[in-house]
């Protein structure tokens, strides 16, 4: 492994040109920790100021003015804040969920006067908090969340609150983030979000951005042993119209597995789920894989998935269910083998591949890769050749594969993008919505939460509802579903449990019709779950404009 020295020194972040002077903004303090607590960095963002920047961006609806927000408080910020204002800004919290409840948030407790809490000592305080284990541990607890709401102004408290509930999370807000910080430090956005990708981690880009200027952007390399963020794909109705829209591409299975971005430096290999979870130790097979391939330092992009004796491909719940399985995965493998299908290469022997055009990565994965261990392929010369892939549709799908994916032969790899130069094309159409409530059920399913409220994102960063289903369920899945929305609520009147829209479910569905009675004015027809999908984030649902792009006929 050669993992990238990604963190700045500190003498760096120092030598930074200076912003404004505080007294003019505001937005700074030299105060010392609250209660006597950790040690407390001068000269630091106060929460104050975050808190209020978190409202305004929330407020508006306007991409332009929540870049111009971020611009100037990162332009305020000194990078040693940003590991904790870009998270505190999603919504999330560096030390993941501290699990503190309701219990304890609702105790009242009186507002310090004015703001004095930085975020960095905020931060800190939080860690101490998740560090409290052992007998007392609630109590505990309680008395350092009762000490921070002390020090807290009335404002600083509600942002705290939703911050430790969940509640201040905003999806969308990675994105616009690197476009405040191309803008505060004059990067060009594409630079800024190119690094992020390689770096797998934005507050790491934005730390070296704000700390050393525009040149800090050149040491994010693709490195073998640091996973990068994959590149996606849009969907097509049909073959015709990806070969249309692409020209000269290949056309390729797509299997229903789980992708894996495999990294291998000598013996050392390392395996990644798509949300970049290191998943190695349950997948020895893919190791194993790896090591036999003619190569000493590779990054190989894939599928992982399980087939049946007479080689027809297991269903995605199989193959889920094994590569989350991290129990006795010996067993596992005995029972469910799995066997990772390569279709790209982003690097191999020092070299980064990104950049070639994709008939150069594939000849290099040619060269590399086996060809069972490719997926299979044809290439199609254009619009005049479209017959040829129309068969090599057919015959995927009659081998029990889930359809095509089109890429353009001529596209570099968009890592962490949605490129318009891959394709999916699947017989059936699905839609990844986020479940913003449920209903407890009747009958059979009495105790369960049955009947989702589904949404697709809107383009301000919330959700449109698109119709409700309580089709395809399972009795494990109702079963499923009802604890990890219990875990999610925020309202139960007794009917309706609302709760934080951050599961992403599958959901097929027969067309789209117009209806008043919802908010983007069309809903679902016939619209059945087909499963959850744990491994994508709220912010990578389908999103009402490109369904409505997808059904012109039907949009208002
Ligand atoms: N030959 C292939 N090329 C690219 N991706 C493939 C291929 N075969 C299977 N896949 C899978 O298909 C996905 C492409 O669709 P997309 O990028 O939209 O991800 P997704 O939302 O997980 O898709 P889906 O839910 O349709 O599987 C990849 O993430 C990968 O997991």
């Amino acid at each position: 492994m050669r993992p990238l020295p990604l963190r700045p020194e500190q003498t760096a972040v120092r030598g930074r040109p200076r912003a404004p002077p505080l007294s003019a903004r505001g937005g700074r303090t030299e105060r010392a920790g609250v209660g006597g607590g950790p040690a407390v960095h001068s000269d630091c963002m106060l929460l104050s100021r975050l808190a209020q920047v978190s409202r305004e961006i929330a407020a508006t609806s306007a991409r332009s003015r929540k870049i111009a927000l971020l611009a100037e408080l990162f332009r305020e910020a000194d990078a040693a804040d940003v590991p904790v204002v870009i998270p505190y800004l999603a919504g999330r919290l560096p030390q993941g969920r501290l699990g503190i409840g309701w219990k304890v948030l609702g105790r009242r407790v009186a507002p310090a006067a004015g703001p004095r809490l930085t975020v960095r000592e905020v931060d800190a305080r939080l860690t101490e908090l998740g560090g409290v284990s052992g007998p007392g541990a609630q109590a505990e607890r309680a008395r350092l969340v009762g000490e921070l709401m002390g020090a807290a102004t009335e404002e600083e408290q509600r942002f705290l609150i939703g911050l430790l509930t969940g509640e201040v999370r905003q999806g969308a807000l990675d994105a616009v983030a690197v476009e405040g910080l191309a803008q505060a430090t004059g990067a060009p956005a594409d630079a800024v979000r190119r690094a992020v990708m390689l770096a797998g981690s934005l507050p790491a880009v934005a730390e070296a951005l704000l700390g050393e200027g525009p040149g800090a952007l050149d040491r994010f390399r693709l490195t073998v042993g640091r996973p990068v963020l994959p590149m996606l794909a849009h969907s097509a109705s049909s073959v015709a119209e990806a070969v249309t829209r692409l020209g000269a591409c290949s056309v390729e299975e797509k299997l229903d597995g789980i992708r894996v971005q495999v990294h291998r430096d000598g013996d050392t290999v390392r395996v990644h789920t798509r949300t970049l979870d290191d998943i190695t130790d349950r997948l020895p097979e893919v190791t194993a894989a790896a090591r036999e391939l003619p190569g000493e330092r590779f990054v190989l992009d894939g599928e992982v998935i399980s087939f049946a004796p007479d080689g027809r491909p297991r269903s995605f719940q199989e193959t889920a269910g094994r590569v989350g399985s991290r129990v006795d995965v010996a067993k596992a493998a005995r029972e469910v083998p799995v066997s990772p299908v390569f279709f790209d290469v982003l690097g191999v022997d020092g070299r980064d591949l990104l950049d070639l055009p994709f008939t150069e990565r594939h000849a290099e994965l040619a060269r590399l890769v086996p060809e069972p261990r490719r997926v299979r392929r044809t290439v199609v010369s254009g619009p005049q050749d479209v017959a040829r892939a129309e068969r090599f549709l057919a015959e995927t799908l009659r081998r029990g594969h889930e359809g095509v994916v089109v890429k353009a032969l001529g596209a570099p790899y968009s890592a962490g993008r949605r490129g318009a130069s891959w394709l999916k094309v699947k017989p059936v159409h699905t839609l990844d919505l986020v479940v913003l409530a449920a209903e407890w059920g009747h009958g059979r399913r009495t105790g369960r939460l049955s009947n989702l409220h589904l949404g697709a994102r809107t383009a301000d960063g919330g959700h449109a509802m698109l119709g409700k289903t309580f089709k395809g369920m399972t009795d494990a899945m109702l079963a499923w579903q009802t604890e990890r929305l219990r875990e999610l609520a925020v309202d139960d009147d007794g009917h309706v449990v609302t709760v934080r829209p951050e599961l992403v479910v599958e959901v097929a569905y027969d067309g789209l019709q117009r209806s008043p009675r919802y908010p983007a004015g069309v809903t679902l027809r016939f619209a059945r779950v087909v499963r959850y999908r744990e491994d994508k984030r709220p912010e990578e649902a389908d999103t009402v404009e490109s369904l409505l792009a997808a059904h012109p006929d039907v949009a208002p």
